[in-house]
Parts: structure tokens; C-alpha cells; sequence
């Protein structure tokens, strides 16, 4: 670890009341409706008095801005570059909600220089003290980046719908996740479904394969109804939960940020922020340091 890197984890770990949740919102496959759940969870929790922060780790379409209509200038990348403070990247959203754009920058994280890794850690040490949860709105599939962000995480929420390739595309993702990256508790919302019925046969549908196969345990704690006012709030470029908060997605969302604020708070001082940040920016190089401490 250089001087930095340990400099920044030293703020990290100064005594601080302040305890950041962090919760990686997944799902294998595209279009199930991770951002939607992001956002709005986010908005409706901060409508419930949470400083939210979401980082649109949803690389290359930079869905939340574009969502929200609003125009990011500078993204995670800058940050990381040097030629940006974290704070000058974060734009505002609905019932101020922190968004952090990340878009091409973010996808080589992996492979940061050390001076890049201590600047990351630094920039999200300084935000323990201003955000209590931390939303991360990951991609599709199962790249690199989506496996960091969510091992990196305290909880994972996997979104599915009623598509047979849903299903088998957040079974892959729970497997790698589980089998490699120590990963075993998955939180799942169905989404899109119709009814309550549907939504849990959707569950049992995952949990069945993934009892059989993988030794993890799902909870089922949201389901989201397929509803229209969703997309027409899209186009409006307005969140459901702001335009329409009586309708049953809204609803859903709304109850999903009830659930989130009823789960234990992190118990590690500064909570799960300097986790999340430690294993994010963890390299096998930086392993092999640790492991002489
Ligand atoms: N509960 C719902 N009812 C109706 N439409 C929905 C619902 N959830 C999401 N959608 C719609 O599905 C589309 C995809 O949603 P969203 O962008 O949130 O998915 P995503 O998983 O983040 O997609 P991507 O993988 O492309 O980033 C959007 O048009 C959104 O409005």
C-alpha cells in the first residue's frame, strides 16, 4: 500500500459516528429495471429523510443522468484523473440525492494506478460524513466491475422479471458471486410482475435452482408491479415515486426503502463506506501487502 493509499484509509478509520450503508442494486441481465429500483429507492428514501447517494455504475449509457435529465460534465474518471474533486462531479437529484456519473473512468478500475486507487479512497472517505447510504446501480452481466461492486457491498439486491433469460442470467451472477467472491446472502426484487402471486413465483422459480445448486440464502423483499405510469413518468423525465407516489410501483419503491432502513447499520466505524472502498480498489498486489500486516 503506498503512503497514500494508507493515508486515506487512516481518515477513514477515525472514530466517526456517521455509519454508510451500502447496497449494490444488480442483476445479470439488462433491462430488468435496476436503474429504475436504484433511483427511486434512493429518492424515496431521501422523501423519508436518508442523505442518499447513487453511484451509476451502469458503465457507458449513463442511464440516472439521462433519467433524470440531468447533464453530467465531469464523471467518476475525472476524480480518479486528478482533474476533479468528488464533490464537483456529484449532481443533485429529486429531494437532493447525490448521483456520482461514472462512466468510461470507471471501467478500467481494476486496473488504477496506485496514485488513482489512494485518490478514490480519499474521495469517498470524505463522503462518510455526508451521505447514510450509498446505492450503487451496477450493469449488466457479470464483468468484472459488477462482481468488485458487489462483493464490494454490504447487501446485494438482484432484480429479476418473468423472462426465462432473467432468471438464468442472475442465477450466473449469483453463482460467480457466491462461489468466488465469498458473496452468499442476495436480497431479490421481482420486478414487472403483475401481482403479488407472481412476484413470489418468481422467487421461487430462482430460489428453487439456486437451492439445488448453490449453498446461499435469497430473501425476497420487494416486488415491484409492472406499471405504466413508470414509463410515462420516464418520458416526463420525472421518477415515478416524484410524478405519480400513489401509483403500485411507487408504492413498491417506497416499501423497499422501509425494508432498507429497517437492516442493521454497519457496525464498523464509518460503516460500510471504507469497506466497500478497501475492497473495491483491492488488487492481488494490494492482497499480498495485507496479508504481512
Ligand atoms: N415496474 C416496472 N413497470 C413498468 N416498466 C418498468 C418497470 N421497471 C422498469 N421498467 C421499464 O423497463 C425499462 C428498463 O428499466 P431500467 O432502465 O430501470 O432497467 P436496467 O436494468 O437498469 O436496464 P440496463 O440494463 O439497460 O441498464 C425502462 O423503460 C423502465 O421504464
Amino acid at each position: 500500500m503506498t503512503p497514500d493509499q494508507a493515508s486515506g484509509l487512516r481518515m477513514m478509520n477515525q472514530p466517526n459516528n456517521e455509519k454508510v450503508k451500502v447496497i449494490a442494486v444488480s442483476g445479470g441481465k439488462g433491462g430488468v429495471g435496476k436503474t429504475s429500483v436504484s433511483i427511486n429507492t434512493a429518492v424515496a428514501l431521501a422523501e423519508k429523510g436518508k442523505r442518499v447517494l447513487v453511484l451509476d455504475a451502469d458503465l457507458g449509457l449513463a442511464n440516472v443522468d439521462v433519467m433524470l435529465g440531468l447533464r453530467a460534465e465531469r464523471n467518476l474518471s475525472h476524480v480518479l484523473s486528478g482533474d476533479a474533486e468528488l464533490d464537483d462531479v456529484i449532481l443533485r437529484g429529486p429531494k437532493g440525492i447525490g448521483i456520482i456519473p461514472a462512466t468510461s473512468g470507471t471501467q478500467a478500475m481494476v486496473e488504477l494506478t496506485q496514485a488513482q486507487h489512494a485518490g478514490l479512497i480519499r474521495a469517498f472517505s470524505e463522503m462518510r460524513t455526508q451521505f447514510d447510504i450509498l446505492i450503487v446501480d451496477t450493469a449488466a452481466g457479470i464483468s468484472d466491475m459488477v462482481l468488485s461492486f458487489s462483493r464490494a457491498s454490504q447487501d446485494v439486491l438482484i432484480v429479476v422479471c418473468d423472462e426465462p433469460t432473467s432468471i438464468t442470467d442472475a442465477y450466473a451472477l449469483i453463482k460467480i458471486l457466491s462461489r468466488e467472491h465469498g458473496v452468499f446472502r442476495f436480497k431479490i426484487v421481482a420486478n414487472m410482475v403483475r401481482s403479488l402471486r407472481e412476484g413470489m413465483e418468481l422467487f421461487a422459480k430462482l430460489s428453487k435452482v439456486t437451492d439445488r445448486f448453490l449453498d446461499v440464502a435469497l430473501e425476497l423483499v420487494a416486488t415491484v408491479p409492472f406499471d405504466e405510469n413508470l414509463r410515462k413518468s420516464v418520458r416526463k423525465q420525472k421518477l415515478i415515486v416524484e410524478a405519480f407516489p400513489k401509483s403500485p410501483a411507487a408504492i413498491a419503491y417506497q416499501g423497499l426503502a422501509n425494508k432498507i432502513m429497517s437492516w442493521p447499520v454497519p457496525s464498523q466505524p464509518g460503516g460500510h463506506l471504507e469497506f466497500f472502498v478497501e475492497r473495491l480498489v483491492q488488487r492481488p498486489d494490494y492482497q499480498e501487502d495485507k496479508s504481512g500486516e
